[in-house]
């Protein structure tokens, strides 16, 4: 568990949390407007603002308390910022070596194994500077793997990054994540970073902590922050596969059928999560014939939830028991006299989804 209250004046500025405890596992989301102290709560965590008050125990070790703080390089915590603050003048090697060195109990050949393993290992000899931002982070994301952190703080590591090259970060957060065993606390404002990575979502607002919930209680919400830019989401649990079809990937949930999607980046199997916007869902009220559409499922209609502009959030049950949503018009609800235990079928695009 990571569990405390904690207190820090940033200038004007106040970072008052409230009581929080949450499973020191996976991948913590601090999810917030700009400003609303994710930053702060993150800095505050680390205990790199020496302000900081109140109390913290982290997997059962006291971090602070009124009178006494652990001090930073006694925290077992690995940094991503993001801006991956790598040393100019040094080589990837030289940049990945000065983090060895506070890790002496590390195996001899864990720089090699951690560079092999995200995939900066062709570029060790390489100046740093002569990288591209994605393959920084990547060298930001090994020098705190290589510290054989127990807590990973990442503070936006993609925010300055392209699209590729986040698509490609992503499951490699994820991945690395699981393999190590770390507790990831991953600061962002872009719910789609949320959908893709966290276990738990930790929402923040006007320096508070409001809610701690695992993402699918957060995707349960039909007012969840998270919907705020794109509107309600789902997020489906499942491997991804070659489809046998040009551009198309074939995406296995347990329990539905399979679903096509049109990927970004090309795939090996691996497990994924689909993230899927309800205004890319259809509803019809009969079995569907003669459509482009190419993914069709059944659903039973669990309940209907007014949203803003004359929309309505669907709830549509999955035969796996998970949800759906789908947003129509009041206009279309009203067409097929949708109602809750009705029988229906999801229409999703494939190119509507998205890895
Ligand atoms: N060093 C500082 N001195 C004074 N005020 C600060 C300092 N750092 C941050 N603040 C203020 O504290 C508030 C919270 O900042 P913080 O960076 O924690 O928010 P955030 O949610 O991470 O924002 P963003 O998403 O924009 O990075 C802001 O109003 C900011 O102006």
């Amino acid at each position: 568990m990571i569990q405390g209250h904690l207190q820090l004046q940033r200038g004007a500025f106040l970072l008052d949390t409230g009581a929080f405890a949450f499973e020191a596992d996976g991948v913590t989301a601090i999810f917030g407007r700009s400003g609303c102290g994710k930053s702060s709560l993150l800095r505050a965590i680390a205990g790199l603002d020496a302000d900081t008050r109140g109390r913290l125990t982290v997997r059962g070790e006291v971090w602070q308390d009124g009178r006494w703080a652990r001090p930073v390089a006694e925290r077992d915590i690995g940094f991503v910022f993001q801006d991956a603050a790598l040393f100019p003048h040094l080589s990837v090697r030289g940049n990945l070596r000065y983090a060895l060195r506070r890790a002496p109990q590390a195996p001899s050949d864990a720089l090699e194994a951690v560079a092999e393993r995200v995939g900066i290992a062709a570029w060790l000899d390489q100046a740093v500077t002569t990288l591209s931002g994605g393959q920084r982070q990547r060298v930001a994301i090994a020098r705190a793997l290589l510290m054989q952190p127990r807590l990973l703080c990442m503070d936006e590591p993609l925010a300055a990054l392209d699209w590729r090259a986040k698509a490609e970060l992503l499951p490699l957060i994820d991945e690395l994540a699981r393999e190590t065993g770390v507790a990831v606390l991953f600061v962002t404002h872009a719910p789609v970073e949320v959908e893709r990575l966290a276990t738990r979502v930790l929402f923040m607002a006007d320096g508070r902590i409001e809610r701690i919930e695992p993402l699918q209680a957060a995707l349960a919400r039909p007012d969840s922050p998270l919907f705020a830019e794109e509107g309600p989401v789902t997020v489906l649990q499942g491997g991804l596969q070659p489809s046998g079809i040009d551009g198309l990937l074939r995406f296995d949930a347990e329990g539905v059928p399979f679903l096509l999607v049109a990927s970004a980046v090309a795939a090996a199997p691996r497990a994924s999560r689909l993230r899927v916007l309800a205004r890319d869902v259809a509803l019809a009220v009969e079995p569907p014939r003669g459509l482009s559409m190419l993914n069709q499922l059944p659903v039973t209609v669990q309940a209907l939830h007014p949203a803003e502009a004359g929309r309505v959030t669907v709830a549509c049950g999955l035969a796996n028991g998970h949800k759906l949503l789908a947003q129509l018009t009041a206009h279309s609800v009203a067409m097929l006299g949708l109602q809750t235990g009705q029988a229906a079928w999801a229409l999703v695009k494939s190119v509507a989804l998205v890895d």
